[in-house]
């Protein structure tokens, strides 16, 4: 048995919707999750004993059972207890270069990528959709970083439709440092705020989810100019007006006229959309000269056309 390093890519959203209730406590949505070049390296390898260890160069990031790279081991082990009694035990090694309680689904990549690494080491030949469908009880952006690429995604996140791959957009990706938004704390409060806006008939819920049309159109036509002007959150109702520095990162964007900009998932990034590298580096600086604080964290990347990877070594 050897090791197996992977690529796990973060997400944006290009688009989130939030429909309205579910039976299941969660909520109903329409979304459009792109991938990124900006990555985790996670590696599995195996260990002689049977335990799960989990090791990790930032330091706050948890090293123990509540990493969600963790559960996903833990998962997999209960799945197949007879693969972990006859190889042993796993340690992950996770290279984090994905900012925390970012609404960029780190957490939720090192997990898809766990799953895809572990089904690699036992060879146990498990299809993506059957990785996803295991994913998927452990949280709604997983089955996602799984395929990664274009996607629709509907239900509660994780039922996925691929979309055409788009190509050559540049991200420029803004967070401040110590600024983590929390995903329960984003919803529950658009519950407390917008509840009673929730649609109550299906007739109702199909008009809502018909919204997302024009974003669709786009991207089947690739068209770049009109997907930054349909980006669209409704988290931002709630995040904006209590996070005054993200509001803040969004019109800055939009004043250096980037094609479109939005905060991604319940945030704390905010990201800007430009059409070649060279015009979101200058992005990048112009962003970092109007806003001269030392806890502004930058980068530019791009669209990638894929979820969790095996690294090239
Ligand atoms: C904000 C996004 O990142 C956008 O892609 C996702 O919707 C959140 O995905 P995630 O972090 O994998 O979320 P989960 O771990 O499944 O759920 C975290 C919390 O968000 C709330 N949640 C999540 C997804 C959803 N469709 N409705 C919800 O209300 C749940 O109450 C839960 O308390
Ligand atoms: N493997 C992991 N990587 C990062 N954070 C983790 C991990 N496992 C558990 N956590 C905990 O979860 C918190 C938030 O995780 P994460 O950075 O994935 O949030 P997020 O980017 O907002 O996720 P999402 O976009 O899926 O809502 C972290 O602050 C950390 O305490």
């Amino acid at each position: 048995m050897r090791s197996y390093s992977l690529v796990a890519p973060a997400k944006i959203n290009l688009y989130l919707q939030i429909v309205g209730d579910r039976p299941d406590g969660f909520h109903e949505l329409v979304m459009v999750l792109q991938s990124i070049e900006l990555a985790d390296l996670v590696t599995v390898r195996p260990i002689g004993a049977e335990t799960i260890q989990v090791r990790c160069n930032h330091p706050d990031v948890p090293q123990d059972q509540t990493n969600l790279a963790y559960k996903a081991a833990d998962l997999m082990v209960r799945q197949f207890p007879d693969y972990f009694a006859k190889f042993g035990g796993v340690e992950i090694n996770i290279q984090k270069r994905i900012p925390l309680g970012a609404g960029l689904a780190g957490g939720s990549s090192n997990a898809a990528a766990v799953l895809v690494g572990l089904d690699l080491m036992w060879n146990l030949g498990l299809t993506h959709s059957e990785l996803q469908e295991l994913g998927a009880t452990l949280g709604s952006d997983i089955p996602f970083c799984i395929s990664g690429g274009t996607s629709l995604a509907t239900g509660r996140g994780e039922q996925l439709d691929g979309l055409p791959d788009l190509h050559d957009i540049y991200v420029v990706l803004a967070k401040y440092r110590d600024l983590p938004v929390s995903t329960p704390w984003a919803y529950k409060t658009y519950r407390q705020q917008f509840g009673d806006t929730y649609p109550k008939s299906v007739s109702e819920i199909e008009t809502r989810k018909q919204q997302s049309r024009g974003m669709m159109a786009a991207i089947a036509q690739q068209n770049l100019a009109q997907i930054g002007k349909l980006l669209h959150n409704d988290l931002e109702r709630v995040v904006l007006p209590e996070y005054l520095q993200v509001q803040q990162l969004r019109d800055r964007f939009q004043s250096l006229g980037v094609l479109g900009t939005m905060m991604s998932g319940s945030g704390s990034t905010v990201f800007g959309l430009v059409e070649s590298q060279a015009h979101a580096e200058q992005v990048r600086e112009q962003m970092k000269g109007a806003i001269a604080d030392p806890n502004l964290d930058l980068w530019v990347t791009r669209f990638c056309p894929s979820g969790v990877r095996l690294a090239t070594s």
